[in-house]
């Protein structure tokens, strides 16, 4: 139990500092709710959007949308990219889901003019932002800033990421 709230609890808490009070958020990949169900129960005012392909996962998430009483939670089942267009969020949130290029691609369309990336990545990101950059350039995308970010002052610090929608000109 320990370690699922250090490990994954706290960890996806991180994110929260960097995330708009209100508006709306897509969590993309969810997997079994990280971050996304830590975020909507931090945020209640946040419209959290939980974007997973896969059925298991998706009932799982409903289920606990009921069980944690997070109307703010809408859980969209499907790929992220089969929502471009769909509709736009302040900010898109990711942890463990892809590098930073392919978040880049699959992340930034979801995005309104403001909006930001604001991902949970490993302590190697600084290794996946050569080729991320290109991505970002093409899609008119800003710097990304890689922060430690504290959660607890016993549990470790995390690597998030943000990346503004826009860059500037
Ligand atoms: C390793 S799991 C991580 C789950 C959760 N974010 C976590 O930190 O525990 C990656 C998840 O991303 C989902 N996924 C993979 N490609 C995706 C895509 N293009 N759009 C949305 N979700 C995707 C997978 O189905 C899987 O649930």
């Amino acid at each position: 139990m320990d370690r699922i709230w250090s490990r994954h609890i706290y960890n996806s808490a991180a994110v929260v500092p960097y995330l708009p009070t209100t508006g709306s958020v897509a969590d993309l990949g969810s997997g079994a709710g990280l971050p996304g169900i830590v975020v909507a129960a931090m945020l209640p005012a946040v419209e959290v959007l939980l974007i997973e392909p896969m059925e298991r996962r998706c009932a799982w998430l409903s289920e606990m949308r009921e069980v944690l009483e997070l109307s703010n939670v809408e859980v969209k089942r499907g790929r992220a990219e089969e929502f471009h267009g769909a509709f736009e969020v302040e900010a898109v949130t990711a942890r463990a889901v892809a590098s930073l290029d392919k978040l880049a691609r699959i992340g930034l369309p979801l995005l309104g003019g403001e909006g930001e990336l604001v991902l949970l990545k490993g302590r190697n990101v600084e290794r996946e932002i050569p080729a991320a950059r290109k991505v970002l350039r093409r899609l008119g995308a800003g710097e990304p800033t890689v922060l430690r970010a504290p959660t607890i002052p016993v549990v470790e610090d995390t690597v998030v990421v943000r990346v503004p929608r826009r860059g500037s000109v």
